[in-house]
Formats: C-alpha cells, sequence, structure tokens
C-alpha cells in the first residue's frame, strides 16, 4: 500500500455549471499529518465532502486503504476508517457528553471495544469526563471542540480528518487544540487537517497542499511551506507576500 491512506487523484467537483476542483490530487500518508490550505471558498470543505461521498465526483478517483471508494455511500466510506470532525465542531446540543462519544462509536459492536474507546478518550479530555452527563449544547466553546474531536475517536478511525478546528475559539483554545493534533497523530492513526490558521498549522504538519483556483497551487513538507512565497500568494497575492 506504498505508506498512503487516501489518494485523491486529478479530481474534478463542482456545483452547478461551475468546477470548484479542476483536476487536485492530494494524498494522506500513514502517521503524518497532512494539511489543505487555501483562502476562503478555494473548495477545501468541497475536498472533504467528496471525500465522504457528499458532493458527486465529475472526474478522477478517490482511494482508501487500497480502495477505490469513488462514488461509495459515506455510511461505507466511513466504516472503513475515515472519520470526519465537521468545521464548528457541532455536536448534538440536547444529547449528553456521554451520548454524543456513544454516537461516534454506531458502527462497533462489542461493548469492550467501546468502553476501551471511550476510556481512551475520557483520558486525553478528563473535563468531558467531569461534564460526561450534561446537555452538550452548555459546553464551552473549547469543550465542544473537545468533545467533537472526542466523538470522531470514537470510532477509532484510521485517517481523522479535521476541517478548522480552530475557527471561533480563543487562543488560547488553539494553541491547545494544535497540541492536541501532534498528539492524537500516530501509526494506528493520522490526519488530514483543513485550517485557516496557516503558521500554526505549518508547524505541526508532515505535508500540505495549498489549493488555489481550483488546484494545487503548491505542495511539500511543512517546512518547505512555511519559507515558500508561494503560500503568500495563495492567500493574499503576490503583492501581499512580498512584505
Ligand atoms: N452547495 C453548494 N452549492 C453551490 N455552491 C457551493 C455549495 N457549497 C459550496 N459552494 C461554493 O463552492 C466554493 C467552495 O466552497 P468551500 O466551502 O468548499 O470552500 P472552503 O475552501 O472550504 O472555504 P472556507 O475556508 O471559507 O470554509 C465557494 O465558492 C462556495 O460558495
Amino acid at each position: 500500500m506504498n505508506g498512503q491512506l487516501l489518494e485523491v487523484e486529478d479530481l474534478v467537483v463542482g456545483y452547478g455549471s461551475a468546477n470548484v476542483l479542476d483536476g487536485v490530487s492530494v494524498r494522506a500518508g500513514e502517521g503524518r499529518i497532512t494539511c489543505l490550505l487555501g483562502a476562503n471558498g478555494v473548495g477545501k470543505s468541497t475536498l472533504i465532502k467528496a471525500i465522504f461521498g457528499l458532493v458527486p465526483v465529475r472526474r478522477g478517483r478517490i482511494r482508501f486503504r487500497g480502495h477505490d471508494i469513488t462514488g461509495w455511500d459515506t455510511h461505507r466510506i466511513v466504516a472503513q476508517g475515515l472519520a470526519a470532525i465537521p468545521e464548528g465542531n457541532r455536536v448534538f446540543p440536547r444529547m449528553s457528553v456521554l451520548d454524543n462519544l456513544m454516537a461516534g462509536a454506531y458502527l462497533e459492536r462489542s461493548p469492550a471495544k467501546i468502553a476501551a474507546r471511550l476510556e481512551r478518550v475520557m483520558a486525553l479530555f478528563p473535563r468531558l469526563a467531569e461534564r460526561r452527563n450534561q446537555f452538550a449544547g452548555t459546553l464551552s466553546g473549547g469543550e465542544r471542540s473537545m468533545l467533537s474531536i472526542g466523538r470522531g475517536l470514537m470510532s477509532n478511525p484510521r485517517l481523522l480528518v479535521i476541517d478548522e478546528p480552530s475557527l471561533g475559539l480563543s487562543p488560547l483554545f488553539v494553541k491547545e487544540n494544535f497540541r492536541l493534533i501532534r498528539e492524537l497523530c500516530c501509526d494506528d492513526c493520522a490526519i488530514l487537517l483543513v485550517e485557516q490558521n496557516v503558521k500554526q498549522t505549518l508547524e505541526v504538519s508532515h505535508y500540505g497542499y495549498v489549493i488555489s483556483q481550483g488546484i494545487v497551487a503548491v505542495e511539500g513538507t511543512g517546512e518547505r511551506l512555511r519559507g515558500s512565497a508561494e503560500v503568500g500568494n495563495a492567500y493574499f497575492g503576490a503583492e501581499a507576500a512580498a512584505h
């Protein structure tokens, strides 16, 4: 399997008559943090939706763990070991913290495995353990972010896709989130991260892709992209990047 978990090849996706992604190829490797960067509206969330089978693929292929998952139903894709933590850290507000977490393990039948995962999540987030019976809708923004990540982990994913975890969080929680993402990445669980927070994202990422105008404008190791003027160009235009 060449160490790649996810391979997106020449992907074209759009809405109506316009293509948002016009031939995008990205890969996410085992045991690594891979990031997708790009200005607002370039199609990062659209790419994630396509990976999860939520928008139709017009051209190209998506492979996960050696299977061609292009066109598969979302539940079948998730069962292969992909988990998404949606933008805005959405949780089920009228359910308890514990029930939210249990919802993440809905594909697992073994009570022993569910209990072990729950124990791991509670150990990672003692705050959630303390608040296990509280309605999720009453959690703070940072706690809600922990809960949505915890719920994603309950499915024991091979690849965790995290869409803008820092959105709306205070700087302290943003820092905490990045620390956590680094900690979560391991041999059994790789991470695909979509973020606006370029500097911190490149500090934690092994590899990154910058999407601009429907294609991958630049790619490379986190280190290489950190020093790249092209990253600035993709976000702010050449003029701003020169300053
Ligand atoms: N359901 C839809 N119907 C029509 N256009 C859509 C739809 N969803 C997204 N778009 C458009 O597709 C483009 C890409 O949107 P997308 O949400 O993928 O961008 P993004 O890179 O994730 O942006 P952001 O960083 O702001 O979240 C935008 O121009 C958006 O308006």
